[in-house]
């Protein structure tokens, strides 16, 4: 396919490599490396047993390398924030700031300091995908535990399919629910296939609204008149689908909110695995960022979305009857109802959190989607709900940008959003980054506080990140002063 890409854990750090039809990138612990620096560190893997296959017989070839280590590539590199910072508890609430004192905590420093040099290690994917797939599909990575010290190529779907699916999308590992019982019933739509089928037009292609890594999303009438989401899973997937299929119904049905998408029902028979939700008639966030759906989303808009998706996700953390980690936070994953209120959906890699209380993370595969993931969850396999936070950050920046988390046409040092924006950020020049496309001029300090919060969760360090529920009172804040603005006019 010319695309290739080759990932290691030598000792504790991460590196990769990925090569699209000639196109290089080099990769530590997640952070974007020139070529001379990333073939100096892989030579001092090399001399300590850890060898990064073909390394110095093909990309690493022919550089005059000075090996040794005084400028080792493993050094961290930290760029402290230029503003001064007061402290603050994790649960200060911003509406009773001033806009002047509005500012990180010391502990975010770091972190934000880290979060302008250091790339999520996933986005080395995306250079190619954007090229071979359109721009509203996604790629979802897999990378187990277990398998760090083999050295693993993916391959890239052809771009030929109408709205392809997520190529590199493997089902979770089993669910501790997998052994349980079968809900044969949930929710209040209790359907056969012979209904299914009737609702579904027998799945005419008519009725299709989208396509994702699980299957064909379908919108159906049901017989009452009741408009529903129907998931149907693809039978190629069959065989390893059964386990992330009983997990996301599972999950779904424990949960009821506002902000979330409601599981209404499913089929588990012969051949047909089938997820029926509520549909949700406006869209994804994405399609409304690239003003696929009418009008642009204006900057109260892009708030209260904001807000809606950060209560869902702290339902999900804290309210719900067992923790729910989502693990694919993402703006596709967004939908908007008629009156442009938001609810999370997708809840194929949910992931329950850990059981015992003094458990802070589980450790399991890596997955989630390029752009999103969560740098040291990709690095330690520990996800907690902090890796929720991460993705949320980076779902800000979209919100406030319009931008992807990778914009593949864009220049080398503009590419990667979040460091594009950290840098920007850096110089005072938060009006600069906002949406084009939304012409209102929103207060400078209210931005300010925007990116601030974006940058916060996306901090490289977990536990620099705040919690979504402390997510929730800054935003509440911010709005609070938002409204301020507007009313004084
Ligand atoms: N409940 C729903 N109501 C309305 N439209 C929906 C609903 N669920 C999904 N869709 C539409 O179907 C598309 C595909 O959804 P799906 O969740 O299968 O895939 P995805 O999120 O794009 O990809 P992946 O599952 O691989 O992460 C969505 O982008 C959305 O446009």
């Amino acid at each position: 396919s010319g695309f290739v890409i080759q990932s290691k854990v030598c000792g504790s750090d991460h590196i990769a490599y990925s090569n699209c039809h000639g196109h290089e990138l080099f990769y530590i612990n997640g952070e974007l490396k020139e070529k001379e620096s990333f073939c100096k560190a892989l030579h001092s893997f090399d001399v300590n047993d850890c060898t990064f296959e073909n390394y110095l017989g093909s990309s690493c070839s022919g550089l005059d390398l000075d090996l040794s280590l005084a400028d080792s590539p493993l050094k961290p590199e930290r760029s402290l924030l230029q503003k001064e910072v007061r402290e603050e508890s994790p649960s200060h609430d911003l509406s009773q700031d001033t806009p002047k004192e509005k500012t990180l905590s010391p502990p975010y420093k770091a972190g934000i300091g880290a979060a302008g040099v250091i790339v999520m290690c996933c986005t080395f994917l995306c250079p190619c995908l954007y090229k071979k797939k359109k721009a509203t599909t996604h790629t979802v990575l897999e990378k187990d535990p277990k398998s760090t010290d083999s050295i693993s190529p993916f391959n890239v779907n052809s771009a030929s399919e109408k709205v392809p699916p997520s190529p590199l999308r493997v089902p979770p590992s089993p669910s501790r629910f997998s052994q349980s019982p079968k809900l044969s019933r949930l929710g209040s739509v209790h359907l056969n296939l012979q209904q299914v089928a009737r609702a579904t037009r027998n799945f005419s292609p008519s009725l299709q609204i989208g396509e994702g890594g699980f299957g064909t999303v379908y919108k159906a009438e049901l017989d009452d008149g009741q408009v529903v989401a129907i998931k149907r899973a693809k039978k190629e997937h069959f065989a390893n689908l059964r386990t992330e299929f009983s997990s996301e119904v599972e999950l779904l049905a424990k949960i009821d909110h506002r902000n979330l998408v409601k599981l209404l029902g499913y089929v588990d028979k012969g051949n047909e695995r089938l997820i029926i939700t509520e549909y949700v008639p406006n869209g994804t966030l994405r399609e409304h960022l690239d003003v696929q759906r009418g009008k642009i989303l204006d900057f109260n808009q892009r708030l209260e979305i904001s807000i809606d998706v950060a209560h869902g996700l702290t339902y999900l953390h804290l309210y719900a009857e067992k923790q729910i980690i989502h693990r694919d936070v993402k703006s596709s994953n967004i939908l908007l109802t008629e009156s442009m209120r938001a609810k999370v959906a997708d809840f194929g890699f949910a992931r329950m959190g850990p059981v015992d209380s003094d458990q802070t993370h589980i450790s399991t595969k890596v997955k989630g989607t390029v752009g999103y993931l969560d740098p040291e969850y990709m690095r330690t396999y520990q996800l907690t709900p902090k890796s929720d936070v991460y993705s949320f950050g980076i779902l800000l920046l979209e919100i406030l940008t319009g931008r992807r988390p990778v914009e593949p046409r864009k220049p080398a040092d503009e590419r990667v959003t979040l460091r594009w924006v950290f840098k920007k950020y850096n110089e005072g020049n938060v009006v600069d980054m906002v949406d084009r496309l939304m012409e209102e001029k929103v207060d400078t300090e209210v931005l300010y506080s925007m990116f601030t919060l974006a940058i916060q969760c996306a901090a490289p360090i977990r536990s620099e990140r705040p919690d979504m529920k402390v997510v929730v009172e800054h935003l509440w804040g911010i709005r609070a002063e938002y409204l301020k603005g507007v009313k004084k006019g």
